[in-house]
């Protein structure tokens, strides 16, 4: 059966009212870091060992595209992946098309760097992914001398022509996106001299921070991040942590769920992730970190999280980025919370994997929570809400947000095309068993 064949399996969630969130978990590891660590150990010299990758469907794509393209990967087992690194020229051209899955930042950060091969290639991705913006990273990489085509309107598939010499920019993203500043780096590996990214407000910086422990330097000037190209890579060992991103979940379950008491275990607690824990913080929720160490390049801490009555905020516009993949389970807790909260300069929601703040939207229309919509944010009214039926548009984050939402709702929430779940976190459900969530998956056949 073909990936795309695969898809056509879909699952719907029945969240029942009610239920607990209490004990100790640890959710799967960091999705950006997981795509990361197989595109740098695959290109390093040398033998490179992963543990904490994450077993989803758009990190499994990127451990594909480098199988098909020569390099010899073991696992993952339990989370350990071993890469046989080839070195910075040592990909070989793949049979066929590239197929991504659902991974925006596969195929942004796969464009950088197959601009850089001696050989074309064609990437592609499942119906959400063929719906984004790919002209965000082919505009600046065909400043650097790249030549890419794409379809209609800049989306997907993406043909990358191979051979073309790559010379170093300067670039000032128009927008704050950890994957074009990612994709650009990863290009300059490949470009004459330096390429130097600029971004409008600090982004994840992952990439940055893995280049650097593999021996890549990557040097930064305020707002700028800078490499040289004609560099190497050393293979190594990568820890990575538990996705905050993940996390996000059920640190909001807790804190709207009376009576709750859990503990978060080995998350990553990243500087440019953190803003779920500061938004959640300025709301009043009772987080707290301990055990705070840094694993291979990366800060990690276990967050205990208890139930405490939140308030509506204005949300900070400096928080955006550091939690932009958080806003829809943040938008629940704001249904929750008392009185209203308000957030702008977010028009980025609207080319995730859906559009973020209109799904989201229908989503507390359906369950009746007030909200009025913006063409960069919302606000969204706290106070009760009943049960109903949500769409999540295969969108992996609105399908776990509203499962969420259950906890508190008078009435169940069924909530269709769950089936990306499995994308991000694909033991969600055991997960929720395990602190008492009431989640029902029902498998459906198209
Ligand atoms: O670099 C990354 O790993 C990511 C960057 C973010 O996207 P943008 O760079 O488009 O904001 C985020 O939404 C995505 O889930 C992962
Ligand atoms: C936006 C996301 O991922 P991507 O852009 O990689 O599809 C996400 O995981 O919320």
């Amino acid at each position: 059966m073909s990936e795309q064949t695969m898809t056509q399996h879909n699952v719907r969630y029945l969240a029942h009212q009610g239920g607990s969130v209490r004990g100790r978990i640890r959710v799967p590891g960091d999705k950006s870091m997981s795509h990361r660590s197989i595109m740098l150990g695959a290109l390093a010299e040398g033998v490179t060992e992963v543990d904490g990758f994450l077993e989803g469907e758009d990190s499994l794509a990127t451990l594909k595209a480098f199988r098909a393209m020569g390099v010899q990967i073991e696992g993952p087992d339990n989370g350990h992946v071993t890469i046989h690194g080839v070195g910075m020229h040592g990909l070989k051209a793949p049979q066929g098309d590239l197929y991504l899955g659902n991974a925006g930042t596969g195929m942004r950060l796969f464009s950088g760097l197959m601009a850089g091969q001696a050989f074309d290639s064609t990437l592609t991705g499942d119906a959400s992914l063929s719906k984004r913006p790919m002209n965000r990273v082919a505009d600046p990489l065909r400043l650097m001398g790249a030549r890419i085509d794409t379809a209609d309107k800049g989306r997907p598939p993406l043909h990358i022509h191979g051979g073309q010499p790559l010379k170093g920019i300067s670039y000032d993203m128009p927008m704050a996106s950890a994957q074009v500043k990612s994709c650009l780096l990863l290009a300059g590996m490949y470009a004459e001299g330096e390429t130097r990214v600029t971004e409008p407000a600090p982004t994840r910086d992952h990439t940055e921070r893995m280049l650097n422990g593999f021996g890549y330097e990557v040097r930064r000037e305020g707002a700028t991040a800078i490499i040289q190209g004609g560099g190497r890579l050393t293979a190594g060992v990568i820890d990575v942590p538990a996705d905050i991103s993940s996390a996000a979940f059920f640190l909001v379950a807790a804190s709207i769920t009376p009576g709750a008491d859990l503990v978060l275990e080995h998350v990553g607690i990243n500087p440019t992730r953190v803003g779920i824990i500061n938004i959640l913080k300025a709301m009043g929720a009772d987080l707290t970190l301990s055990n705070e160490r840094e694993v291979g390049g990366e800060p990690v801490a276990d967050i205990h999280v208890r139930y405490a009555p939140l308030k509506g905020i204005d949300i900070d516009d400096e928080q955006v980025p550091l939690a932009i993949d958080e806003f829809p389970v943040l938008f629940i807790a704001a249904a929750n919370a008392e009185g209203t909260t308000r957030l702008r300069n977010a028009a980025e929601l609207r080319v995730k994997e859906s559009d973020r703040i209109q799904a989201m939207a229908d989503g507390l229309a359906a369950i009746g929570v007030e909200h009025t919509v913006y063409d960069d944010g919302i606000d969204v009214v706290g106070g009760t809400y009943h049960g109903g039926r949500i769409d999540s548009h295969g969108d992996h984050r609105i399908a776990m947000a509203f499962a969420v939402a259950a906890l508190c709702a008078e009435g169940d929430i069924d909530i269709l095309d769950c089936a990306n779940v499995a994308t991000s976190f694909p033991n969600f459900k055991a997960l929720a068993d395990t602190v008492g969530m009431r989640l029902d998956v029902i498998e459906e056949t198209a």
